[in-house]
């Protein structure tokens, strides 16, 4: 089985090379301007604001004996939502959280003896997606998947270790937690665990490929007309997010628009990625979101994304495929689908959809995630 990192080898991103350090730009350069000065406040998109309604992303006790409903009608209806009483120690947050603080707190030469390489996926950079717009974002993230033993050397050659052994807790703990959550998704779609192979027989998802994926928003100068980033749907099964207690996450919300998603203490959000949208057969949309940056604080968040081993084949359940609702996607491994997602990005999901080439339908995603305007 290819690895995630062999999977990307064959998709190289080719994105703009120079970086800057944010903390020495006073002004918002014209290369990361999305609006134009005199444009309105919301030009950086056509959606309503949900200020005046009170629409909130849900959030689930996963001690609740309610939750499998919960969670499936979160996953119906928005595609996101938080947990709280997940089991994860609030000590392994702050210790995630002090190694984010650390590692963006480097110099910008220190970050970039870990950069990423052109057709690599671990390491120092700016977001993969930003190669699909013609403006930079203002964030830069560092990924890891395998071992961050290599990448931490290179940052800290005497302190590495202490970082390693936190990454490492940390993973072993969102793994945990992500088969618990696909339990209760297949569970609330009335899908058997058995039917799903890879689960093994007590649903460990043993198999399970995932990155950990690190994010800094720096404060900024002009945070109307600049992007954290960009609106996007993850390709994985599902994503695991912490966030720390700065606001800019948001996600679209049918009829609502652009909803915030404002950090919960304790609490984790987790996104449905469009691998769990094939396998539901369209029933659990994967959600678009984006990050917005704020004048005076920096925003850190670590994204858990989770998929299958990367060869295995993604196909909606036959369980929900029935006369009136008949088979949407095609089979993909998330292999074959990063590849597509590396080339298509928002299109990617229209591209494996079986009735789109029919009948012209497109994936509601899609279209509204451009909705943005460049100055
Ligand atoms: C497994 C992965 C999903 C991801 C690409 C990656 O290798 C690690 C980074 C992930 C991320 C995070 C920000 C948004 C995103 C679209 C991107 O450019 O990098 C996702 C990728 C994804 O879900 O497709
Ligand atoms: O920073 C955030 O809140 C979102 C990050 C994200 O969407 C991602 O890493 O995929
Ligand atoms: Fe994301």
């Amino acid at each position: 089985m290819p690895s995630l990192s062999e999977a990307f080898r064959g998709h190289p991103v080719y994105l703009h090379q120079k970086h800057h350090d944010f903390n020495s730009l006073q002004e918002l350069p014209d290369s990361y301007a999305w609006t134009q000065p005199d444009d309105d406040d919301h030009r950086l998109t056509n959606y309503p604001s949900n200020n005046k309604t009170k629409t909130v992303v849900p959030i689930i006790d996963l001690n609740d004996p309610n939750a499998p409903n919960l969670i499936g009608h979160a996953c119906k209806t928005w595609g996101v939502f938080q947990v709280v009483n997940h089991g994860i120690p609030t000590s392994l947050f702050s210790d995630i959280q002090r190694a984010s603080l650390a590692l963006f707190s480097l110099p910008l030469h220190q970050k970039l003896k870990a950069a990423r390489s052109p057709d690599g996926v671990s390491g120092y950079g700016r977001a993969r997606i930003s190669s699909f717009f013609p403006k930079l974002m203002w964030s830069e993230c560092f990924t890891i998947l395998d071992s961050p033993l290599d990448l931490f050397l290179k940052l800290w050659p005497q302190d590495y270790a202490k970082y390693c052994d936190i990454v490492v807790e940390y993973e072993a703990a969102m793994k945990k937690l992500a088969a618990k959550l696909m339990c209760l998704m297949l569970a609330s779609l009335g899908i058997p665990k058995e039917d799903i192979k890879w689960a093994g027989p007590k649903g460990e998802f043993n198999g399970a490929c995932a990155a950990l994926h690190w994010n800094s928003y720096p404060s900024c100068p002009d945070p109307d007309r600049a992007m954290g980033l960009a609106a996007h749907t993850d390709s994985t099964l599902l994503t695991i997010l912490h966030q720390n207690n700065v606001n800019g996450l948001q996600v679209l919300k049918e009829g609502e628009g652009w909803v915030a998603v404002p950090p919960l203490p304790g609490g984790l959000v987790i996104n449905v990625g469009d691998l769990l949208h094939i396998l539901s057969n369209g029933l659990y949309p994967s959600v678009l979101h984006r990050v917005r940056v704020n004048r005076t604080r920096q925003r850190f968040s670590v994204a858990y994304l989770y998929g299958p081993p990367t060869n295995v084949q993604i196909s909606p359940q036959v369980k929900l495929v029935g006369p009136t609702r008949p088979v949407l996607y095609r089979s993909v491994t998330w292999n074959e689908y990063l590849g597509t997602k590396a080339k298509l990005f928002n299109k990617a999901l229209s591209a494996v959809r079986l009735s789109s080439s029919i009948n012209g339908l497109f994936d509601v995603n899609e279209d509204k995630s451009n909705d943005f305007q460049v100055g």
